[in-house]
């Protein structure tokens, strides 16, 4: 199996790092600045286990070939269009895009570019950032990988991509369920970015001030009823333990959307935030913490946006 990794940053970098190091079949497509970059000093990964570094192989846009079996695309939601462009020539006929993004609007886009059946579900979870020297910091020890055929079946391209997962120094699950998988973690993702992004916090520093549970709890509650109606609902276990690990005393978590707002840097606010409301108003649930929430994102953002 041949797989092509889009993108060298925060994720990319960090998984197609940790299979480059387990020796598979990787090569990243990158743009010219961050290929040069790579292909100079390799790829570093300050990892929670220690430092490393690889020389992966990779590829740029005008050099690219429909010869891989897998994509794993990992650029933000802003930058899908341009990297749908460039990474059209690696999707051959039997090639299987797995998209790392947070939210859920990136798939129907790679559908309609690509179609249906080229796109798998998928989803990471990990905590990392690049650091001004381009390598990938891990912040937390957590670090999986979860893909899935939408609709639940085990195909025979899951289990090939399955077995060239395994091995790779992180948590890599074939899921047959990855709708309710791709629900549970917007819902988690959604409520820590919008709590700790409005507040300019930690779960922990928010937790301890009056009103900061309700607050959290308020959020949640929002986006838990539009996760409800969404036809692959989050289970309850997992209901419970994530609203006690987003109100739990003294936590540091916070989202990336929080560590790319504290540093300046644009944020998914459309495709983390605005979909989940779009959603409520089609379900015709009332969000109006989430809406708040949107609109304080959206403030960011636009400045960031008229600065570009
Ligand atoms: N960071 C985290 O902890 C987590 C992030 N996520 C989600 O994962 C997604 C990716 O985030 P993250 O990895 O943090 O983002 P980063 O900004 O760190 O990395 C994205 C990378 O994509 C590259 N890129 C953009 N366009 C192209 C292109 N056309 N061709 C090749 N490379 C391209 C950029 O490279 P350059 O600009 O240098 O060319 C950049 O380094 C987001 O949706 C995020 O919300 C999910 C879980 C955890
Ligand atoms: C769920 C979490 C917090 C870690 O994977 C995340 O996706 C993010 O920070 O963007």
């Amino acid at each position: 199996m041949r797989l092509l990794v889009v993108g060298a940053g925060a994720t990319g970098g960090y998984f197609g790092g940790r299979l480059a190091e387990a020796g598979k079949d990787v090569t990243f497509l990158l743009r010219p600045k961050r290929a040069a970059q790579v292909r100079e000093k390799g790829l570093t990964i300050l990892a929670t286990t220690g430092e490393f570094t690889v020389k992966p192989q990779v590829v740029t846009a005008d050099a690219l070939k429909p010869e891989y079996d897998a994509i794993l695309l990992t650029v933000k939601a802003f930058a899908l269009d341009s990297a749908m462009d460039d990474m059209a020539a690696a999707v051959g006929a039997g090639t299987t895009i797995l998209p790392v993004l947070n939210g859920m609007r990136h798939f129907d886009t790679l559908a309609a570019r690509f179609g249906a059946e080229k796109v798998a579900g998928s989803l990471c979870k990990v905590a990392t950032t690049l650091d001004a020297e381009g390598r990938v910091k891990q912040l937390g020890p957590f670090q999986q990988l979860i893909y899935g055929e939408h609709d639940g079946s085990v195909s025979a391209r899951m289990q090939a991509l399955d077995a060239f997962m395994q091995g790779a120094f992180f948590t890599a699950t074939l899921s047959s369920n990855i709708r309710r998988d791709l629900w549970e973690k917007w819902l988690m993702l959604s409520t820590l970015g919008c709590v700790t992004c409005l507040m300019r916090g930690t779960i922990g520093e928010i937790e301890a001030t009056p009103g900061g549970v309700a607050f959290v709890n308020a959020v949640y509650e929002e986006i838990l009823a539009i996760a409800r109606a969404s036809g692959s609902p989050p289970g309850e276990a997992y209901v419970e333990e994530t609203r006690a690990m987003l109100t739990k005393k003294g936590s540091a978590s916070a989202s990336s959307m929080y560590r790319d707002l504290t540093g300046g840097l644009p944020i998914e606010a459309d495709q983390i935030v605005g979909d989940l409301l779009k959603r409520a108003g089609e379900a015709g649930i009332a969000t109006p913490m989430l809406a708040a929430v949107y609109s304080h994102l959206r403030v960011y953002q636009n400045r960031i946006e008229a600065k570009a």
